[in-house]
């Protein structure tokens, strides 16, 4: 079966549509997955910042603790606060003589233990500030260099020698920046007289390495540029810490940062972001997942500046969760395509079975108008009372035999028949009695007539039969036993009488026409009639002999 060109236009149609919708589809899901994907970074992202807030509290809250428990010594109380006296009488700043013998006694007195709390608890710096503002008196962790004032550098500890409230934060500094825990150390004599404070410190770089083995990813510290610039002298990392992204790096858990910062660089780097942000950045040893949010100084929070001074990066491999969305983005794919096939599938036998139903509907109905046909022909063909062919039928058919015969020149034979006192039938037993005597002898001449014969109702009671490639004498012979089987076998309906009939018979002689031919049997048939009737009589023009009588 052949699909024909417009439900080729349709299913072309329909392909079309099913393809967009089919893409659309696909591409709703990958859209989906990716910002599933997306939110899933960002909770991790926020999980990450939380955990990082937790570690720095935990720092800072150490580094207070330390400052305490050494500024309660009152060895120490009792050193520094001999110390604090001899820098006032030997004229402020570093003093003099006996200001740096105090200095040397305080430091013997706390150097063992800050050997220890290096070793085990990474604290970078120990440091004793008089006040008001802030002039160092004894750095523990570089004790050679003491005396400078950083009033404008250390403003925890400025706070702290004012009004005597421990300080805790992240604060730049000249050498290292840190996170520092600050307490006021009071005189031992006098536990109400502050003389000084203590500073506590340590570098991010403990907190991010521990941080970062246990999430299973890396961290840095990153500061801004100028804020550096304008809180250091001078940095021991500085030529490696420079970064194109215009940022100084202060920590980080992994040399795999500079790889990371290139790539970053390309994207818009300007400020660290307010909020905490996760994106996926594509590096050369695979997709990470980056999390960067802002990192306040002591100041900033002090002043309530919106201003950070650097920001926290924290990365993760994401190549698991990438690996996922291509995952899920294949299945789209190949669900997709699957499915798309067998809705095309469906739509191609739907079209199929749907031509083929109607084409079978056409099929059945075309039948049914040609069997209809044949009938009308029949009935047109057919007289409905006895039979025989209708009149018009058999005038036709008497036709085509003479044609034919003008080829073949074989005899033929016409037969002309009527029923004896018909009239007496129809007046004695009625018209339905009549009509069952001409249905009778119809069906008894086309039992006696061979196949090719032409048996038809010329009118009223009278009948026709054509014979061809029959003689004048087989004609005659034929019609006999015609007439005698009418007159054994037809008898009139519930009274047994027996229903006789003529019949004028003749040749066909060559050059006559159809009409002269009939008139030649109906001739006959008069003078059978006329000749009493029950009987077979021959044409004129063919030699005449009755070979019946009643
Ligand atoms: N029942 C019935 N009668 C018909 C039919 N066609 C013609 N007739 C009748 O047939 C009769 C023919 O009568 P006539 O032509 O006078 O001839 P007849 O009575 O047969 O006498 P002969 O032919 O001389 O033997 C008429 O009364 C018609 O009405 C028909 O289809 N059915």
């Amino acid at each position: 079966m052949m699909i024909n060109k417009t439900h080729k236009r349709l299913f072309i149609l329909l392909s079309i549509m099913l393809f967009v919708a089919d893409t659309l589809f696909v591409t709703i899901n990958y859209v989906s997955d990716k910002r599933t994907m997306q939110q899933s970074l960002s909770q991790d992202g926020l999980q990450l910042e939380r955990s990082f807030n937790v570690a720095f509290t935990m720092t800072l809250n150490n580094m207070s603790q330390l400052a305490t428990f050494i500024a309660r010594s009152t060895e120490v109380q009792h050193l520094f606060s001999q110390g604090v006296q001899a820098v006032k009488k030997e004229g402020g700043g570093a003093g003099g003589a006996e200001s740096a013998r105090l200095r040397d006694m305080l430091y013997d007195s706390v150097s063992p233990g800050w050997a220890k709390m290096t070793e085990k608890y990474q604290v970078r710096q120990l440091h004793f500030h008089l006040g008001p503002g802030s002039t160092s008196f004894l750095r523990v962790h570089k004790p050679q260099r003491f005396g400078d004032n950083m009033d404008n550098l250390r403003h925890m500890v400025v706070d702290v020698n004012r009004d005597g409230d421990p300080r805790q934060g992240f604060e730049l500094g000249r050498v290292y920046s840190g996170l520092r825990g600050i307490v006021p150390v009071f005189s031992d004599s006098d536990s109400t007289h502050q003389i000084g404070a203590l500073e506590v410190g340590t570098s991010f770089k403990t907190l991010i390495d521990s941080l970062g083995s246990s999430i299973g990813g890396n961290i840095a510290v990153l500061l801004n540029e100028a804020n550096v610039e304008n809180a250091t002298w001078s940095r021991p990392n500085e030529p490696e810490s420079r970064t194109p992204c215009g940022c100084f790096i202060e920590a980080t858990s992994s040399p795999a940062l500079s790889a990371l910062l290139a790539e970053r660089a390309s994207t818009k780097w300007s400020k660290p972001p307010k909020s905490v942000r996760t994106i996926l950045v594509n590096t050369a040893s695979g997709p990470v997942a980056l999390t960067e949010f802002a990192l306040s100084d002591y100041v900033g929070e002090r002043d309530g500046s919106e201003t950070p001074v650097g920001r926290i990066m924290i990365w993760k491999s994401a190549a698991d969760v990438v690996e996922e969305l291509n995952h899920n983005t294949w299945i789209n794919i190949i669900y997709g395509i699957v499915g798309f096939l067998i809705i095309e599938l469906a739509l191609f036998w739907g079209i199929r079975l749907a031509l083929r139903q109607l084409e079978q509907t056409v099929d059945e109905r075309t039948q049914e108008i040609q069997v209809l046909n044949r009938q009308l022909e029949e009935i047109a063909h057919q007289d409905m009372l006895t039979g025989v062919s209708s009149r018009r039928y058999f005038m036709m058919r008497f036709q085509q035999e003479l044609n034919r015969n003008q080829r073949s020149k074989q005899p033929m034979t016409l037969l002309m028949v009527d029923v004896d006192r018909f009239k007496r039938v129809n007046d004695t037993w009625g018209h339905q009695v009549g009509d069952q005597v001409l249905s009778d002898l119809g069906h008894l001449m086309i039992e006696n007539s061979r196949n090719y014969d032409v048996v038809g109702r010329y009118g009223g009671e009278e009948f026709c039969l054509l014979l061809p490639g029959v003689d004048a004498a087989t004609g005659l012979q034929m019609a006999e036993k015609l007439r005698e089987r009418v007159e054994r076998q037809i008898t009139i309906p519930g009274d047994g009488i027996h229903v006789t009939i003529s019949i004028g018979v003749a040749l066909y002689a060559e050059g006559q026409s159809a009409e002269e031919w009939i008139n030649a049997a109906d001739q006959a048939l008069y003078k059978a009639k006329d000749s009493g009737r029950n009987r077979c009589l021959l044409a004129e023009t063919a030699r005449s002999e009755s070979l019946s009588t009643i």
